[in-house]
């Protein structure tokens, strides 16, 4: 049975990358996913802004929707304090197997928990079952039309408290027209745009941060 895409990412990592280093394993990926097969990872130019973002937030708990490979969780956690933990949601099995082995590969897995689910499943469970009290950091990067269910659900959940950051990936392209508009025209948020390019392409694309205000 031929190989995926997300397969072939993986091993070109297996056999390229340096084992334990997660600069290395996001290297190249980029290398591949701009030289042999585009792939949904943020990328080098958005991870720029997304690690500005998490070193800003400094996260002790950081939540990301969308697993994907595990690029951007490879990304986020490198960038962990000790003893800080990223939780990331895949409800994809198939991707979810592939990151969780390229999170391996990169030595972060102490730091970061792979959980399978759809989010919307998941976020409910945070508190009780993966012990959170609240979020510092929340990457959106699943489907773009459950940006804004699930900002309303970390909120109804209790979840992010005065200053918690969340910033959403794909604002242009794909688009996420209803969360700009949600999260602009809330007065719990404070807004900010990140003009960038689309991951491996020279297309238009922009990330948002929006910094909860309790
Ligand atoms: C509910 N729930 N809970 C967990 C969870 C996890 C997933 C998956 O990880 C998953 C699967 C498929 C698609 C996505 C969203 N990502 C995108 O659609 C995207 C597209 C493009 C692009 C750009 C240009 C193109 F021409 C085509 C695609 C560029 C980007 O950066 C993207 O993030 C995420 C899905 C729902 C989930
Ligand atoms: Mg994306």
């Amino acid at each position: 049975m031929n190989q995926s895409k997300e397969q072939r990412i993986l091993n070109f990592v297996l056999q390229n990358a340096v084992r334990g280093d997660p600069c290395s394993v996001m290297d190249t990926i980029d290398k591949y996913c701009s030289q042999k097969e585009w792939a949904m990872n943020v990328g080098n130019e958005k991870g720029l802004i997304l690690d500005k973002t998490v070193e800003e937030a400094n996260p002790s708990v950081a939540l990301e929707l969308g697993t994907y490979c595990g690029y951007s969780a490879v990304r986020i956690s490198r960038l962990l304090k000790a003893g800080a933990r990223l939780l990331t949601v895949e409800f994809n099995p198939e991707f979810a197997a592939i990151a969780k082995q390229m999170i391996e590969f990169a030595g972060v897995q102490d730091k970061v928990k792979l959980l399978e689910g759809p989010s919307e499943e998941i976020i409910p469970q945070l508190k009780k079952k993966y012990e959170v009290d609240t979020l510092d950091f929340v990457f959106l990067d699943h489907w773009k039309d459950r940006y804004t269910p699930d900002t309303i659900l970390l909120q109804e959940c209790n979840l992010l408290r005065k200053g918690s950051i969340l910033l959403a990936d794909n604002i242009i392209f794909p688009g996420a027209p209803d969360f700009l508009n949600y999260v602009r025209k809330s007065p719990h948020f404070k807004c900010t745009n990140y003009p960038s390019h689309l991951e491996y392409m020279q297309v238009e694309d922009a990330m948002e941060k929006a910094v909860f205000l309790g």
